[in-house]
């Protein structure tokens, strides 16, 4: 998949596109569905592009706080993006200095620099909310320049459309099994294995701790049954069961929040090895016990406890 970044470049190439607009977090069903039928809408001559800003409108708009942080950041979703086949991808740099421009004819001045045959929207898309983006108006400038466009249906579960924010907050909740079904696949954060404070080890348990967290929703604080992936040469992933920690760590006064993963009978060095972490299910609130004996007894606990769930023994 090429990426270009629209912010910076004039595009020369007039290939002629079949272009998706939207943030894509989560590459979510909804999305493999409007992904899939462009690629059927589309002629043989046209490329599937997909086009996003860098940072969601809510967000640099508004400040609102859910729209910060994502369930796929950048390389997680280009890369799930390119496995659903699109072979273009759009950036367009959304920045505080954009806020004075009206949201749709800002995005469209970009459309414009490239040769856009047929625009395709999931049903009700509107790109951040109705008082930012104005569809009718930004339909209007479409129509001017012939772009064809198309609205697939919504796809829904229980009567609501899935959404990333829907899925974002289910995460927020610790509730993995939904995120799983939505996702089409568990809910998963890559990183290198970082140095962290060792302690883990002498409480038996030792815990890979993964650098650049920053841009990932934050799962609710506790602990999860999942899986880790740890990335060979060529491709190959080795998985690992696994007891998942998330949160503050009250009971060794911790600080700040923190995702680590404590693999089942495995021993071995990570560091600076990049490893996927997948939440299977919540088991626990993380709790604040008075010893680090206690912490113990229950780290044992929960050890048990996922090794069953398992099928271990
Ligand atoms: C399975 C598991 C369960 C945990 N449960 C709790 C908990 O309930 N409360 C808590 O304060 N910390 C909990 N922790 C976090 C430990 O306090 C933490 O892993 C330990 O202090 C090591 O931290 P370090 O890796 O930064 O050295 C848990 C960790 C694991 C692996
Ligand atoms: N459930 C769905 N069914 C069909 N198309 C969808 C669905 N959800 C999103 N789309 C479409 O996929 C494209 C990208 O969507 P986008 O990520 O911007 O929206 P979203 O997933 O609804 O996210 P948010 O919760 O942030 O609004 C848009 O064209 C959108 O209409």
């Amino acid at each position: 998949m090429e990426i270009i970044d629209l912010t910076e470049t004039r595009p020369h190439d007039s290939t002629p596109l079949t272009l998706v607009l939207g943030q894509f977090d989560g590459v979510h069903k909804g999305h493999q569905h409007i992904l899939q039928t462009s690629k059927k809408q589309k002629t043989a001559d046209e490329t599937l592009a997909v086009m996003s800003l860098s940072d969601h409108p809510l967000w640099i708009r508004n400040q609102n706080p859910d729209f910060e942080k994502r369930m796929t950041p950048d390389r997680d979703r280009l890369h799930l993006l390119e496995q659903f086949g699109v072979e273009k991808y759009y950036q367009i740099n959304h920045t505080q200095g954009d806020v004075k421009y009206p949201l749709e004819e800002w995005v469209f001045n970009y459309l414009a620099r490239l040769n856009i045959k047929r625009l395709i929207f999931g049903e009700g898309f509107r790109f951040g909310f109705d008082e930012s983006f104005h569809m009718e108006k930004f339909l209007d400038l479409c129509a001017k320049r012939n772009i064809e466009i198309t609205t697939v249906p919504q796809v829904k579960v229980n009567g609501t459309k899935i959404s990333s924010q829907t899925i974002r907050g289910y995460i927020k909740k610790g509730l993995m099994e939904p995120v799983h079904a939505l996702l089409g696949r568990p809910f998963t954060i890559t990183g290198t294995v970082i140095h962290g404070e060792k302690m883990g080890r002498k409480l038996g348990f030792p815990t890979i701790n993964l650098g650049e967290m920053e841009n990932y929703v934050e799962p609710k604080p506790g602990v999860y049954l999942g899986m880790v992936g740890i990335h060979k040469k060529e491709g190959i992933i080795d998985y690992w069961d696994t007891l998942i920690s998330t949160g503050y760590r009250p009971t060794v006064n911790g600080e700040g929040y923190l995702i680590e993963a404590h693999l089942l009978n495995f021993s071995g060095d990570l560091y600076n090895q990049t490893v996927s972490i997948s939440f299977l299910r919540f088991m626990r609130e993380e709790l604040n016990f008075d010893s680090l004996d206690k912490l113990i007894e229950q780290m044992e606990k929960d050890k048990i406890e996922g090794e069953r769930l398992m099928g271990h023994f």
